[in-house]
């Protein structure tokens, strides 16, 4: 089993990852506080609840009574909906303030639940079952919300889970587009911080089955890291922790515009960090060369060009949401070199001009 410390100045928790961990996931956690635990609310979604669920609940402490809320399978249920939902469930199962809502999902679920673990009587315990590639970067670190119509993620909170239970062999069953929506999650943190893993990934995943093959303990782990140390840095975001959000400023605003859940967020960050290095070269920074960095991205089946494809004025509209965003400045996350992000300021006129240049070789 692998463990990352998760730390920050007022919380600290373990990621466990290893295989088999959803028949055994309350020994990760000590019998005084399971002692406490009035019942459990495992939050999943339809698809992630068919293959596991029941092996969750059986893994149980048996004194404790568990029950389920099930939300639909994709992005849609990061939503005011779905959201006042989970909180009715909350209610009608009879959560306190002991109970534990315990996240069995990918991004989607563990996003959702983490808010209504949240805000549910001002905030409750919550435990993250990550199920997806992706979710190594969602489960950690305590960023949780769900989409508002006009803009990805607007309402949120900080929310730290009591830990981190990574089962890697439910990601068996994880289908292909879903492979490649975790791993641009993974280059990303290569990208701001681990020159060394991005070269070791360069080398070693020529195509999906390779991440499949490979020893994935120890990449979610490396990727993991880059995120502990950023996190315990600057939790709640007013410096070096932004530098997460390299490929989002675009990213979210094609998940945006082509409505949530029509691509997925890791595809739709990976043709936002090559955005970000077409601004970057743009700038005048010598950055990472966008075309190279394509044709190697291009080998899993993204579609690193995507933002070419929309219209450019509809997308500057949703960048113009990002969080990042100062006085309807748009700010971006660009890379001097691998590994050394820095956050700058981008005219309209720029960031336009680089969702349709350099043209003609797509
Ligand atoms: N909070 C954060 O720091 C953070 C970080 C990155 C991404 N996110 C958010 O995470 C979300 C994306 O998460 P995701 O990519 O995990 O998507 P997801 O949760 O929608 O899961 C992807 C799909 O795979 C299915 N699935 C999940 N696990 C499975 C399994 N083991 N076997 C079979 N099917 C399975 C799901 O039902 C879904 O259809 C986005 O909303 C994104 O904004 C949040
Ligand atoms: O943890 C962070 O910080 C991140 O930015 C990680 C991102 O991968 C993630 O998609 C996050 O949800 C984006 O946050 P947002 O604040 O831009 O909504
Ligand atoms: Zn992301």
């Amino acid at each position: 089993m692998k463990t990352v410390e998760i730390t920050g100045e007022n919380f600290r928790y373990e990621v466990n990852i290893d295989e088999g961990l959803r028949f055994k996931w309350p020994r990760l956690f000590s019998n005084e506080w399971q002692s406490e635990w009035t019942r459990i609310m495992v939050i999943s979604d339809d698809a992630v609840a068919a293959h596991y669920l029941d092996d969750v609940i059986r893994a149980a402490p048996e004194e404790t009574p568990v029950s389920s809320f099930i939300v639909p399978s994709g992005e849609q249920a990061k939503s005011f909906s779905w959201y006042e939902e989970g909180l009715t469930a909350c209610l009608t199962h009879g959560l306190d303030r002991n109970s534990v809502i315990l996240a069995l999902g990918g991004g989607v679920v563990g996003d959702l639940a983490g808010f209504i673990a949240a805000t549910y009587m001002r905030g409750i315990s919550f435990i993250q079952m990550p199920s997806t590639f992706l979710a190594h970067d969602s489960s950690v670190g305590g960023k949780t919300g769900i989409n508002h119509p006009l803009g990805k993620n607007m309402v949120g909170a900080f929310h730290q889970p009591a830990g981190v239970v990574y089962d890697t062999s439910m990601l068996q069953t994880l289908p292909e587009k879903e492979w490649r929506s975790g791993f641009s999650e993974a280059v990303k943190h290569g990208y701001i911080q681990r020159p060394a893993f991005l070269s070791w990934l360069k080398e070693h995943v020529q195509e999906m089955e390779d991440l499949k093959q490979a020893d994935l303990s120890e990449i979610l782990a490396r990727s993991i890291h880059v995120k502990a140390g950023i996190v315990r840095e600057d939790t709640f975001e007013s410096g070096v922790r932004a530098f997460l959000n390299f490929g989002h400023t675009m990213g979210h605003a094609l998940e945006k515009h082509l409505g949530y859940g029509k691509v997925t967020h890791g595809e739709a960050v990976a043709s936002g960090m090559i955005y970000a290095m077409t601004v970057a070269r743009h700038l005048g920074y010598q950055g990472l060369d966008p075309e190279v960095e394509a044709d190697w991205l291009k080998n899993f089946g993204y579609e690193p060009w995507l933002f070419q494809q929309f219209d450019p004025q509809a997308l500057l509209e949703a960048m113009k949401k990002d969080k990042k965003t100062e006085a309807a400045e748009v700010r971006m996350v660009l890379l001097e070199e691998t590994g050394l992000p820095i956050k700058v300021p981008v005219r309209d006129e720029d960031l336009l001009k680089c969702m349709s240049e350099p043209k003609g070789k797509r």
